[in-house]
């Protein structure tokens, strides 16, 4: 079985000129064997991701009680701002506090449509006047990755031997479209308490963008044996890794691999991230589509083998609506808006009631 213990760098501006080719085999093996890699010269400008490292702590520093206006609980789309210990994984508290946005849209959903078209709604933004220029900074930053995440679907494509849009054509409505986008603050280790940022999970949608703020390891990947491998920040690079959809439409031949994130040691300060999650249009299902890779694709799948992760959300990609799956997801990790806006799923997800301190809210 090909096993990594290291996470590929791989290099975007060869894949502008001449060395394609290898830009395209590194891409492939990365994509098969990994599920992750760091993508260096990247086409966001330096200048950008700049602002967005230095507004990424200053959003948490404003007063608790104007992030507590923002809370995701307000709304029932799952964007907005999750308190400290609001979040859960794998039925565990999350130690990290962050404000989620998504591409920008009124509330779609009307009376008997399916409840899943209520993840589409507006972001939940502070006041201009208590973070200037946070709001615009964020939705260029997030036009920015979205543009570079449809471009590298297509050398992903190509790098499996499948047309360029073979695989955009699950993005091809733009008015469908639902990319989500948080800012994370992970606090460094308490002495006697959880150190669980973010519990093991897999992504959801297609591609996941993520931009480590500090210098605070902390993100770890799992590898095929089961082994926790370190991805910490190396600096102009953004983390790129496979979500649940895509591992599904590509029947496992691109990986989603599980990853979680470990609180920063004691003392350290806290760890900062800006993540940006690629998603599809809501009302495919995957497992609909049938593409054909070539027996050189495949056979790198079967000598990889597939692992024995242990985390376990998004498996609806592989059976639901993508839709289906993103809200299942949204409503195993926030329960306090799953109680009020989702009464019945809330039973079905939490029969045993809200999770010990996840209620804080
Ligand atoms: O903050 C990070 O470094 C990773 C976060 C993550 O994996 C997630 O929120 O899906
Ligand atoms: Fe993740």
């Amino acid at each position: 079985m090909a096993d990594f213990s290291s996470i590929p760098v791989l290099d975007w501006s060869l894949s502008q000129g001449p060395q394609k080719p290898l830009f395209l085999s590194q891409l492939r093996h990365a994509i098969i064997n990994v599920g992750f890699l760091y993508l260096k010269n990247h086409s966001v400008p330096a200048s950008l991701v700049d602002k967005v490292k230095d507004y990424s702590p200053k959003f948490f520093d404003i007063p608790q009680e104007k992030k507590d206006k923002l809370r995701m609980a307000n709304t029932p789309h799952f964007l907005g701002y999750s308190r400290f210990g609001a979040e859960v994984t794998k039925g565990e508290i999350d130690q990290r506090e962050q404000l989620d946005f998504a591409t920008e849209y009124e509330c779609k959903y009307k009376e008997g449509d399916p409840e899943y078209v209520k993840l589409w709604g507006p972001s939940q933004w502070p006041d201009d006047e208590d973070l200037p220029g946070f709001r615009a900074t964020m939705s260029e930053y997030f036009d920015h990755v979205a543009t570079l995440s449809y471009r590298f679907l297509e050398l992903l494509s190509e790098s499996f031997g499948l047309a360029p849009d073979a695989l955009s054509i699950f993005l091809k409505d733009p008015n469908d479209l639902c990319h989500r986008g948080k800012v994370v603050k992970y606090p460094a280790l308490v002495p006697g308490s959880s150190d669980q940022g973010v519990g093991p999970h897999f992504d959801p949608g297609f591609l996941t963008f993520l931009l480590q703020v500090s210098e605070q390891p902390g993100l770890q990947v799992q590898n095929h044996q089961g082994e926790w491998i370190p991805a910490s920040p190396v600096d102009g690079t953004f983390v790129v890794n496979i979500g649940k959809g895509l591992e599904a439409v590509t029947k496992n031949i691109a990986l989603a691999t599980s990853h979680r994130v470990l609180s920063p040691p004691i003392g350290s300060g806290p760890r900062y991230s800006v993540v940006f999650f690629q998603s599809i249009s809501q009302d495919v299902r995957l497992s609909d589509y049938h593409l054909e890779f070539p027996e050189e694709v495949v056979a790198m799948q079967k000598a990889r083998g597939d692992g024995k992760a242990d985390s376990v959300n998004y498996g609806e990609f592989k059976t639901d609506l993508s839709g289906v799956a993103n809200l299942i997801s949204r409503i195993k990790s926030h329960p306090d808006v799953t109680e009020k806006h989702y009464p019945e799923l809330f039973a079905k997800y939490f029969p045993n009631g809200m999770p010990l301190k996840a209620s804080a809210y």
